[in-house]
């Protein structure tokens, strides 16, 4: 073996980024006869990627390494021989060892099985798109000449970050042990088989792997997990170690924005939400996707979301948020005045959206909601997002600012089910998201609350939120048009305040409709049957380590 050979088989071996096929054997065909063979005795095929992204084709009996023959995919072809045999026409200076000049020549390959053939020559044609197959590897495929739209849109430094925290199993984990989100998922699909049945299916944003092997479960006939990060790899094992339903999961690396699919899917399933339903940016993703890979009229899983606002009442919430800025307002600290900077901390306080589970009972009047249909939005009507408000107070009060929370739905042929974020439902890893305004509004019950609540996207994969409430005043006046009192505030969904220390006194009464059709029976456990440590693990939420 030439110091090259050395060089790169040392490469392989080091790479786990492999898929192996078992019960091949491999003969070089000569150049007068393509079924005039010498025998090479082999047991295994393994594709490979090394770390300068050359993607390979390494023939050989694992115990013998010298027996080795290397084909490098993006310089040969394959032809099908019959139902078990193949041959690759390769270029020469590919095979190991050869010392002739640049040439044609042929590998036949037979397989033990049809299925292991069909396999072989899916993954072979996947890799030579870089594209990556089966249980066992996935590899990166990316297209490297053009920039893909997430790239446009989005700062790089914000996606490093991303997804570096999602390539981690301590935050996959994170989500899995949301055992209301994880639960919902699982059911929405083992309940709505007939619509997974021999279908194939896209997941959009596959993390660990989890939904496609839910999805596998309900039948499915393939599922392609598409998922950008380093967690790929770990989805491949997790796959490969499932085989009875890994085998018909494939792995693919890279985001759904650039990677390339053998065909169409009849369903996309993802998990795309993130605080207030849209941060992180993720749903652009997932619409990106039923533009590229889903059939007309196929299903989404889930199909529509929404954002449900709510005026709110926290007189300790606005208090413990305004003494933050307190420390600023002192005269001799050290020596030094800090008081020229308070106005400035005070404001910075109250553009953080404060992420906690709330009571319920400080809702000042019942919800409205704001619907994204995942079948029809244009990505780009997710760029600005306008809500206009509209609330009957229900109580007197004073207005500290809007609160939000959001729910999905799983629109099965078989089972309609909901996965809701709403405050007093079991708590999620999302919790809600309050806005506040640093000037409350008074309200009499009765009053009408008016305003906007305008979410304009950014490049750090977030959203600054506008929002603007207002009282029309009772009394004289108010009938030639009133005066109003109007409150006002810019709020980054990128900087949340966390605060998850103070679980809410409420609890959920089984009785009880939470809003607009949904159903408590249909929400999974109730708040006693989740594990506190669930909770606690799930302060750890991805917003609140990414600050997202
Ligand atoms: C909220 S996690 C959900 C993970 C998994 N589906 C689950 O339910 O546990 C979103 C995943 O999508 C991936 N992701 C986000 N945007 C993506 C994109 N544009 N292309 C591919 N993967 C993406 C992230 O890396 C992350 O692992």
């Amino acid at each position: 073996m030439d110091a090259h050979a050395k060089s790169m088989e040392s490469d392989l071996l080091q790479n786990d980024r492999k898929c192996e096929f078992h019960g091949v054997s491999v003969s070089h065909v000569s150049s007068s006869s393509s079924r005039e063979a010498s025998p090479v005795a082999v047991s295994s095929a393994w594709f490979v990627a090394d770390r300068f992204g050359g993607h390979f084709l390494r023939f050989g009996l694992p115990s013998f390494p010298s027996s080795t023959v290397h084909v490098d995919i993006g310089t040969s072809k394959l032809f099908k021989l019959g139902p078990k045999d193949l041959l690759c026409v390769i270029e020469v200076s590919e095979i190991e060892g050869s010392t002739d000049k640049p040439c044609s020549r042929a590998l036949r390959i037979e397989f033990e099985t049809e299925d292991i053939c069909k396999a072989f020559h899916l993954t072979f044609e996947l890799w030579k798109q870089k594209i990556p197959c089966t249980a066992t590897g996935a590899l990166e495929n990316r297209s490297n000449v053009l920039k893909c739209k997430f790239d446009d849109k989005i700062e790089a430094t914000s996606a490093m970050m991303y997804f570096h925290y999602y390539g981690q199993l301590l935050h996959q984990q994170n989500m899995l042990q949301d055992y209301v989100r994880t639960g919902t998922y699982f059911a929405a699909m083992i309940e709505n088989r007939a619509d997974f049945n021999g279908r194939v299916v896209v997941d959009v944003g596959a993390g660990s792997s989890i939904l496609s092997l839910f999805a596998a479960k309900a039948g499915a006939k393939h599922v392609y997990a598409i998922e950008a990060s380093e967690m790929a790899d770990y989805a491949c094992q997790l796959v490969a170690g499932n085989p009875s339903i890994g085998n018909r999961i494939t792995v693919i690396k890279g985001k759904v924005e650039e990677v390339e699919l053998p065909e169409k899917a009849d369903i996309l399933i993802s998990e795309p939400m993130g605080t207030l339903l849209v941060n992180e940016r993720m749903l652009e993703s997932y619409i990106i996707a039923r533009d590229r890979f889903l059939v007309p009229d196929g299903k989404m899983f889930p199909s529509i979301g929404r954002i449900h606002v709510a005026p709110f009442s926290d007189e300790s919430l606005h208090t413990e948020i305004a003494i933050k800025a307190i420390f600023w307002q002192q005269k001799n600290f050290f020596g030094v005045d800090l008081s020229p900077l308070h106005g400035s901390a005070f404001q910075a306080y109250f553009s953080q959206p404060v992420v906690d589970a709330f009571d319920p009972r400080l809702l000042v009047s019942p919800a409205t909601f704001h619907t994204i249909d995942f079948t029809r939005i244009k990505e780009e009507e997710l760029y600005e997002i306008d809500i206009p408000l509209h609330f009957t107070a229900s109580v007197g009060a004073r207005v500290h600012g809007l609160a939000c929370w959001f729910d999905v739905l799983f629109d099965g042929s078989s089972v309609q089910r909901w996965l809701t974020t709403a405050p007093g439902a079991p708590t999620t890893h999302w919790y809600q998201l309050r806005c506040l305004l640093s000037q409350p509004i008074y309200v009499l019950s009765g009053q009408e609350i008016t305003g906007r609540f305008n979410l304009v996207a950014h490049s750090a994969q977030s959203y600054t939120i506008n929002l603007t409430m207002s009282a029309k005043m009772v009394g004289p006046g108010a009938d030639q048009g009133g005066l109003l009192q109007t409150s006002s505030c810019k709020i980054n969904l990128k900087d949340p305040y966390y605060r998850m220390a103070q679980s809410p006194n409420y609890v959920w009464n089984q009785d009880q409709e939470l809003e607009e059709g949904i159903d408590p029976q249909e929400i999974i456990q109730t708040p006693e049957e989740i594990d506190p440590c669930i909770i606690l693990q799930t302060a750890d939420s991805p917003e609140a380590l990414l600050n997202l």
